[in-house]
């Protein structure tokens, strides 16, 4: 059975149909691309999905729940994580206070009364840290991080809550080209040993076709493809639609670098 479940869901700003019947399916344990051109809904996708957004129809199931239109809050505790583009965490804590505050948040609704005396889960928090592969830089200040690690350690501080599914939002945006590989090849780890689920919007198409299990295209607003990377680069309306875009490489917002490859040299 399906972890995440998404039906027909319709979003409209104003005459903007963001969203129009979209529906898709994501596994426990599977990594899922929501790729499209810019404007093609899928921040819209993603905010519907966190609870950020109601849509105006359609369902989204989470776990057994219908989470289409409740509380962010309410959906993170039910097990959906969340990354971001812009950096959430605090320059002028260490690497470690940081996953501890997000091991405290989610520890607050379990365990209100013994959070004090909890030790700040020092020892979890570590353990994390060692799983994005920077328990070494744990008494490091954020501030003092190099792009690619502040990532990680938002990985880590994700993670805290044990989400089952996890929304990275452009995860390598900004990275060089190493550390881009790197932070997918943990993402996939993590997938694979844990059976979390990822759905992850990206535009550099090198390590979508690398890195995901399934891929599904929006234009407009509407799901024009889904299916693996062989299916994707060779369906007519994607190609049309989207990647015939890809001729002239354009920049990815807020990067200032090539954001995308032509699908003739993958
Ligand atoms: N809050 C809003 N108010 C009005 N229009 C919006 C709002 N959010 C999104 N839109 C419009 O909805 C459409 C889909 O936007 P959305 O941000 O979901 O696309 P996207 O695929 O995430 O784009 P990008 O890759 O540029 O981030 C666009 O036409 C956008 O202008």
């Amino acid at each position: 059975m399906s972890l995440l479940s998404v039906k027909n869901i319709t979003m409209a700003f104003g005459s903007v149909t963001a969203v129009d019947d979209v529906s898709f399916e994501l596994h426990a344990g599977q990594l899922l691309a929501l790729l499209g051109p810019n404007g093609a809904g899928k921040s819209t996708c993603f905010n519907v999905i966190n609870g950020q957004l109601r849509p105006a129809r359609g369902s989204v199931r989470f776990d057994g729940h219908e989470i289409a239109g409740i509380r962010p809050r309410d959906i993170w505790r039910l097990g959906v994580g969340r990354t971001f583009q812009v950096s959430a965490t605090f320059g002028s804590m260490t690497v470690l206070e940081n996953v501890q505050m997000a091991l405290l948040s989610f520890g607050k609704r379990l365990f209100r009364f013994w959070a004090p005396a909890a030790g700040f889960y020092r020892r979890e928090a570590l353990a994390l840290l060692e799983r994005v592969g920077m328990a070494g830089e744990a008494g490091r200040l954020c501030g003092t991080l190099s792009y690619g690690d502040v990532k990680r350690v938002e990985l880590a501080m994700a993670l805290a809550n044990r989400p089952k599914l996890l929304l990275m939002d452009e995860p390598t945006a900004g990275m060089a080209p190493a550390e881009r590989h790197a932070m997918m090849a943990m993402t996939k780890r993590l997938v694979r040993e844990d059976g979390l689920a990822v759905l992850f919007t990206e535009h550099s198409m090198d390590i979508v076709f690398e890195f995901a299990d399934r891929m599904i295209v929006l234009a407009r607003g509407k799901l024009i493809a889904e299916g693996d990377s062989a299916t994707i680069r060779n369906d007519e309306a994607v190609r049309a639609a989207y990647f015939g875009r890809l001729a002239q490489p354009c920049m990815s917002a807020g990067t200032g670098t090539p954001s995308n490859v032509p699908l003739e040299s993958l």
